[in-house]
Parts: structure tokens; C-alpha cells; sequence
């Protein structure tokens, strides 16, 4: 059987990044939130813009105040005061300074400042108590960023820090890569919306939001396609239809051995490539990954659980890639104790779900209580991590470590 590693592999050889050129919208920064910026961004600004004071106090020349001491102060003419803002009119000769503020331009001939602590002021004359060091508290031109340099590079995720670096650049909008677009379907005949009734045999499709819900996250574009009957003129159409209008299908459902699994038949029949129907791990063993022309599609399996933990770790790290993300788009494992006892059969790369917490500042593992199975949706609520079990691995005794996705 493939392996999850082979797996994952052809899967993320299969992705291809949205193009720099085509696939990129101009929007707003203030709603770049969370978008990956496509193009680098270089800035015709240094900055500091210009040398300003880290202090507020006095700008001084070093060589008045070198040989400054608490009992032999230094006598300077304040000859300006200048606030944040301002541009200064006055260059400082020997024997003066300028009364100076957080923020505020350095005057000509000053190269120091003094912080407002160090001095004593009587009327316009400052006494400096102590010598600074040269420069000191002045923040230079140029120091953080020169103008025509890289800013920011693209395929980075724009968070706070990043949009405020834009908006210091004086940007009001931004070339983001478009939001990848996921057409989700749910296969079944058993299936119904939350809102009915169940009659007998019947439950509700779940996996519908639960998709949706990660695929956003994850900030792609939904084309919900809703719940889909286990016939396969129906499905046909329907996947055709997705292939058409996404980048990346997902259906859950039909991808098993049952009489009622339609999944490969229809995607061998719509000329899909089809490059695996099940791997070796559990829960998630049934799943189909095939692609179409420059369209990805991922048949996972049915039950709620095997639907989520295939999704976190082989469609996650795929749109992830997608979206133009340049590094961290791989899936993340930390390796962290296990406070609970975790077992495998040892033939399948297992995945157990629950929850990383902190013990005294450290992480650890610790397994969600109640029933394991795939079936199972209601114990994968509140957690928050998979632990690994690599094949042949069949325990994990508490205090052992163990590998972990954090979701
Ligand atoms: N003879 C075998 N039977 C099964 C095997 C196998 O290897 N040999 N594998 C089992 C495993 S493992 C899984 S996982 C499932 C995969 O099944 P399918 O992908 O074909 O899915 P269905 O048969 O349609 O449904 C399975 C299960 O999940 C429920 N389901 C389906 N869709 C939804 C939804 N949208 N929301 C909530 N729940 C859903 C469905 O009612 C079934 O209970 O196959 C095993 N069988
Ligand atoms: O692998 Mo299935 O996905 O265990 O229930
Ligand atoms: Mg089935």
C-alpha cells in the first residue's frame, strides 16, 4: 500500500502555485488581512525618513558635552524647541542646543541628544549632568530600511506587522493572490441538511461544513455544491461541473469498495488521472487523489473523522502551497510527550486525535477521551492536534514522546 509519505509527495508535486502575474487582485489593506502578497514590495522611502530623536530632551553636538558630570554640569543656550512634526529652522552652533521631542527631526549641527532626565533646565539654559555617548538616542536615516531595497518579499501571509510595514511605505493597496477556489460535494443518499428531519438510515451531512469551514480558514473560495445522490449520471455531471469551476474538488463519500461507491468510476469515466485510491493509514486509508488538467481532485473518504484528518494532512499543505505561500506551507509536526497511552496496530500510519496543552510552559500530548472511531465525530470536537504513530509503531507509553500535527 502507498505509503502517507508517497502520498503526500505526489500530491504537493501535483500542486501548482497560482501565477504571480495572472492570479493576483489589487485590494484594500485594510482587508489584506490573512492574503499572501504576490508581488515584493520595494519602497522609494527610507527609513527613519530622516534622523529624529529617540528621547525626549535636547539635541546637542558631543564634542560641547563630552566631558559633561554630575558635579561639573555643562551650560547650553536653548535655541529652538522642536515637536514631532516640525521641521527645525535653526543649525546648532557650539554652546547650544535645541529642546527636542520623541519623533522630532535632529537640527543641523546637533548629533546627539540628551534625555531630559540627564539635564536640568532654567529658563533657556539647559545643564547637562552627564556625557552621553556620541549619537546616543538618535535614530538615523536609514538605519532600519534604505530606499530601493527589498520591503517585503512576496509569498508571505500579510498579518498585522507586514500590512503596517505597507502602510508605513505609503501603500493604500496591495497586489494579493487571488483565494484559491474549493468545490466541495458530499456523496451520499443517506445525507440531509441539519434543518430536516431524520427519517430512518438518514443522517446529516456534516463533512459539508466541516469543509467548508477548513477551506476557509485556510483562506480559499467555497463553491459549496451541496449533497450529491450515490448515482453516477448525477455525479458525473456534478463533478464535471466542479472541475470546471475550481482549482481543487473535494467530495467525501463513494470512495470505498461498496456497490454504492462511485467515485473512481466516474472520475476513470470524466478521463481523470488517477493517481491513488487508498493509503496506508487509518483513519483516512480509502482516499482518491486524481488530477485533471491544472485541477486537483481529492476523493476523501466518507466518515466524518476520515474525512477531517485526510483534509488536514494532505489537502491543508496542498492549498496551502497554492495560495503562493513561498516557505511554510508543509505540513508541521513538533515532536512533544504523550501524557496519554497510545496504541496502533502497527500496519497503518495511525493518527490519534486530541489535544496539545500546556504542562508548567511545556507542551504535551494528550488524547481525546471516548470512543475511537472514525465514525466518531463528536470526541474530535475541541481538540486540536493529531499524534503520529509511524508504522510498526504499535505503543506510546505516557511520558514517551511523540510526533504531532498541530492543526
Ligand atoms: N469492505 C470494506 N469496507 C470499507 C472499507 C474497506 O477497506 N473495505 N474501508 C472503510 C473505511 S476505512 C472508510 S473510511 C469508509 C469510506 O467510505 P466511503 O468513502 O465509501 O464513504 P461512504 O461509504 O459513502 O460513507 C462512509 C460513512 O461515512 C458517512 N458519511 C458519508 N458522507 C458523510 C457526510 N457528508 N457527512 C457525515 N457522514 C458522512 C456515511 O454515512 C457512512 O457511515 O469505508 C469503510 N468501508
Ligand atoms: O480509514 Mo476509515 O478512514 O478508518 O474509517
Ligand atoms: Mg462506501
Amino acid at each position: 500500500m502507498l505509503s502517507v509519505r508517497d502520498a503526500e509527495a505526489t500530491i504537493l508535486n501535483a500542486v501548482k502555485p497560482l501565477d504571480n502575474q495572472l492570479d493576483v487582485e489589487f485590494v484594500d489593506l485594510l482587508m489584506a488581512n490573512n492574503r499572501i502578497l504576490a508581488t515584493p514590495m520595494i519602497s522609494s522611502l527610507d527609513f527613519p525618513h530622516w534622523d529624529n530623536s529617540a528621547m525626549d530632551g535636547y539635541a546637542v553636538r558631543y564634542a560641547d558635552v563630552q566631558y559633561a558630570r554630575a558635579d561639573k554640569p555643562i551650560v547650553l543656550q536653548v535655541v529652538e524647541e522642536i515637536p514631532a512634526g516640525y521641521k527645525p529652522l535653526v543649525t546648532i552652533k557650539p554652546g547650544q542646543a535645541a529642546r527636542i521631542f520623541t519623533g522630532a527631526m535632529m537640527p543641523a549641527g546637533a548629533d546627539t541628544v540628551v534625555m531630559q532626565e540627564k539635564t536640568h533646565r532654567q529658563e533657556n539654559q539647559v545643564f547637562v549632568f552627564i556625557a552621553p555617548q556620541p549619537q546616543e538616542f538618535v535614530r538615523h536615516k536609514g538605519d532600519f530600511y534604505q530606499a530601493g531595497n527589498e520591503l517585503l518579499p512576496a509569498g508571505i501571509p500579510l498579518t498585522a506587522s507586514e500590512i503596517a510595514v505597507l502602510a508605513a511605505a505609503g501603500r493604500e493597496q496591495v497586489d494579493v493572490f487571488r483565494r484559491p477556489r474549493v468545490a466541495i460535494l458530499s456523496v451520499g443518499d443517506e445525507l440531509v441538511m441539519p434543518e430536516q428531519l431524520l427519517k430512518p438510515g438518514q443522517i446529516v451531512d456534516s463533512n459539508q461544513y466541516a469543509l467548508a469551514t477548513l477551506m476557509r480558514e485556510l483562506g480559499a473560495e467555497v463553491l459549496l455544491l451541496g449533497i450529491i445522490q450515490d448515482d453516477p449520471t448525477t455525479l458525473q455531471e456534478i463533478i464535471d461541473y466542479a472541475i470546471a469551476n475550481a482549482d481543487i474538488v473535494i467530495s467525501t463519500g463513494g470512495v470505498s469498495v461498496g456497490d454504492y461507491d462511485y467515485i473512481y468510476k466516474t472520475l476513470a469515466s470524466l478521463g481523470a488521472k488517477i493517481h491513488f485510491r487508498s493509503v496506508q493509514m487509518r483513519p483516512g486509508k480509502p482516499l482518491t487523489f486524481a488530477t485533471f488538467p491544472k485541477k486537483l481532485y481529492f476523493g476523501l473518504p466518507g466518515n466524518p473523522v476520515s474525512a477531517l484528518v485526510t483534509c488536514w494532512r494532505f489537502v491543508q499543505p496542498a492549498i496551502k502551497k497554492m495560495t503562493g505561500l513561498a516557505k511554510g506551507w508543509e505540513s508541521k509536526f513538533v515532536k512533544v510527550k504523550s501524557s496519554s497511552e497510545l496504541q496502533s496496530n502497527g500496519k497503518m500510519e495511525t493518527y490519534i486525535w486530541g489535544k496539545l496543552h500546556l504542562v508548567n510552559g511545556v507542551y504535551q500530548f494528550q488524547k481525546a477521551e471516548g470512543n475511537y472511531s472514525s465514525g466518531n465525530l463528536i470526541n474530535l470536537a475541541q481538540t486540536n492536534a493529531l499524534a503520529v504513530l509511524p508504522v510498526g509503531k504499535t505503543f506510546v507509553y505516557p511520558g514517551e514522546e511523540v510526533l504531532v500535527l498541530h492543526l
